[in-house]
């Protein structure tokens, strides 16, 4: 009879660790998404937050990251006070750029949902200044994720109202965006704006970039103007709006303040149906995706 050593059992259990880790990654790379739109308060960060934590509920490790200098998702969260965190995603970013190590999990905060955030704060302001004389200047954020990447199936990435330099990083970073759109407001030029970035970022630095679709929020069916401005925007951008829609609702308002998930707060709820919804559609994209990697012929 054989005895095995520590030494053997150590490396049988590492054997073991390093067959699943590889096999698990290279089926199932992360995916980032951007959730983008330069207009202000069409709920991005309302989405990126339940979409994330709906995400993680269905067993996916996810990572979200405020790419927003408001810290609006920081704070929704649950640190109320991010202009005293530190590090944050300015400092990982600012490391890149000055070519520093960065730490396994260094700035990364666990949320007790599951989730994992870069926080962001108000010096996401002037890094975006200094961003413009950075070489390589559209990768840095792409950089440091590629850095964390390999821990997470889902990266979301909460973008601010605006097309600079911040969001441009974003989409270069992304595999797709998500383009949340209140359903009150006609967004035909914004949206127009927005595509032709999103084409350029495309054409121009990053070939692999989707847009996943458009998602209504804040959707009041009661008034015919509301019903009007739905219909328009699923003529006008047909399969590339997502089925689920989410409805105004002061439950979801309240997540801002409350710093607790919809899933938490209004468990039942419209709007945590409806974010389960559009946490199910995006799921079935990524199967998509994954069939369409593992058989190129299709
Ligand atoms: N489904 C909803 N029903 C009612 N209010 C909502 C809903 N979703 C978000 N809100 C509220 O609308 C406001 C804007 O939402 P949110 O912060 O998610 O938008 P945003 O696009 O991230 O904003 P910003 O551009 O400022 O970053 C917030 O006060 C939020 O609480």
């Amino acid at each position: 009879m054989t005895t095995s050593t520590t030494a053997d059992r150590q490396s049988e259990q590492l054997c073991f660790f390093e067959t699943h880790f590889t096999t698990e990654r290279s089926i199932e790379p992360v995916k980032t998404i951007a959730l983008a739109n330069q207009k202000g308060g069409v709920g991005k960060t309302t989405t990126a937050a339940s979409l994330g934590i709906g995400l993680s509920r269905q067993g996916k490790k996810v990572l979200l990251i405020d790419a927003d200098a408001q810290g609006n998702l920081t704070q929704m969260l649950g640190w109320p006070q991010p202009d005293e965190l530190s590090p944050t995603l300015s400092t990982l970013m600012e490391k890149i750029i000055a070519e520093q190590p960065i730490a396994p999990g260094e700035g990364i905060l666990h949320h007790p949902s599951g989730v994992h955030l870069v926080p962001a704060n108000i010096e996401l302001s002037a890094l975006e200044v200094t961003l413009v004389n950075t070489m390589s200047r559209e990768t840095v954020l792409r950089q440091y994720l590629s850095t964390v990447a390999d821990r997470y199936d889902y990266a979301l990435i909460d973008c601010m109202p605006s097309l600079g330099m911040l969001t441009i990083n974003a989409l270069t970073a992304a595999d797709s965006v998500i383009i949340p759109v209140q359903a009150q407001y006609l967004p035909a030029k914004g949206l127009e704006q927005l595509l032709r970035t999103i084409t350029r970022v495309k054409r121009q630095l990053n070939p692999k970039l989707e847009v996943d679709g458009i998602v209504l929020t804040m959707v009041d069916s009661r008034t015919t103007l509301a019903r009007e401005i739905n219909a328009l925007i699923r003529k006008t951008y047909g399969g590339h709006v997502f089925a689920s829609e989410i409805p105004r609702s002061i439950k979801a308002a309240e997540i801002s303040v409350e710093n607790k998930s919809i899933y938490d707060h209004d468990r039942s709820g419209k709007a945590a149906l409806a974010y389960e919804n559009l946490t199910r559609e995006v799921l079935s994209l990524g199967k998509q995706i994954k069939r369409h990697r593992a058989d190129p012929v299709r």
